[in-house]
């Protein structure tokens, strides 16, 4: 990867998936050593900071399809300014969530500064809800919806934020477990959604060199969204919302691998490790491999 300056941007948040645990992942995977594996990997790790987003919030009963939408309001914020500026400073910002609504901070930084964004989502979920269609009110299963500009609350809502995702430029890799109304809306636009059966189908490789043509295609950066919940339950337990038959590990390499050989992408975001969930810290130390591996760890 051309860019050798790493910021890593911690996002202590739990109110997108309405349930605790997440907020403790940033530490959790920062403990696994990441640190130490991107300076010895021969970045320069130009910053470590911690988002001060709320911590508790109180659940307003007259909202239940938004849950907590003021703090994850704030929050998107406030992470969107960090990522800003990490950019502005011609560093890759890496962000460690919290949950998945952490992404509404990252794109909206990114795309105040990218206008043609491409972004992969490794997610075995769509996260394409809205106000409208969502089932359970958690806002972590929306955070692609608001940044594609389908549901009421906006990325440009956002202080700061640039142009909305384009529909052409996303990639989602690993769904498995998909609401009514997103596989609607993933036929009828059309949208690139390489699910596990196309994975087992196409193989890894194949997915990735389709993936990255896609997000390639006249865009300015690149943003891949990652979910820990793509990954098998078997490999990473610690997640709130495990789907089984995810992306397995090699499997899981092999995708950033490639990514990294591209040296396209711009940043990155790990979400939804829930240490209270985990075995050990084994999600979290597995967090730290995808990580490394996106910036270009190899075997040889
Ligand atoms: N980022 C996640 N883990 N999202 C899970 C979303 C689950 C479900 N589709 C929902 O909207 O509630
Ligand atoms: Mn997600
Ligand atoms: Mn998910």
């Amino acid at each position: 990867m051309a860019n050798k300056r790493v910021r890593l941007i911690s996002v202590p948040f739990w109110m997108g998936g309405s349930r605790a645990g997440t907020e403790l992942g940033p530490e959790s995977i920062i403990q696994s050593g990441l640190a130490r594996q991107i300076r010895s990997m021969g970045f320069e790790l130009v910053g470590n900071s911690e988002v001060n987003c709320p911590r508790h919030g109180v659940l307003d009963p007259k909202q239940p399809k938004t849950k907590y939408f003021p703090e994850v309001k704030e929050m998107s914020g406030l992470v969107g300014e960090q990522v800003y500026r990490a950019v502005m400073a011609d560093s890759f910002p890496l962000i460690l969530g919290g949950d998945h609504s952490v992404s509404i901070g990252s794109l909206a930084g990114l795309t105040g500064h990218y206008d043609n964004l491409g972004v992969i989502w490794f997610d075995a979920h769509g996260d394409l809800n809205t106000e409208e269609t969502t089932p359970s009110g958690n806002m972590h299963g929306m955070p692609l919806a608001i940044a594609m500009g389908l549901s009421k609350f906006k990325l440009s809502d956002i202080p700061g934020a640039g142009p909305l995702i384009k529909k052409e430029n996303v990639v989602i890799i690993g769904a498995r477990d998909l609401d009514p109304y997103e596989k609607e809306f993933i036929r009828n636009e059309g949208i690139a959604c390489f699910s596990m059966h196309d994975i087992d189908r196409l193989g890894m490789k194949a997915v990735m060199e389709k993936a990255i043509e896609i997000v390639s295609k006249g865009t300015d950066g690149v943003h891949v969204s990652f979910d820990m919940d793509c990954l098998d339950p078997t490999e990473a337990a610690g997640v709130g919302t495990p789907v089984p038959g995810g992306i397995s590990y090699r499997e899981a390499h092999l995708a950033l691998e490639l990514l990294a050989e591209t040296g396209r992408v711009t940043s990155m975001d790990i979400v939804e490790v829930n240490p209270l969930l985990d075995v050990g810290m084994r999600t979290s130390r597995l967090a730290v491999e995808m990580a490394t591996s996106l910036l270009g760890k190899r075997i040889i």
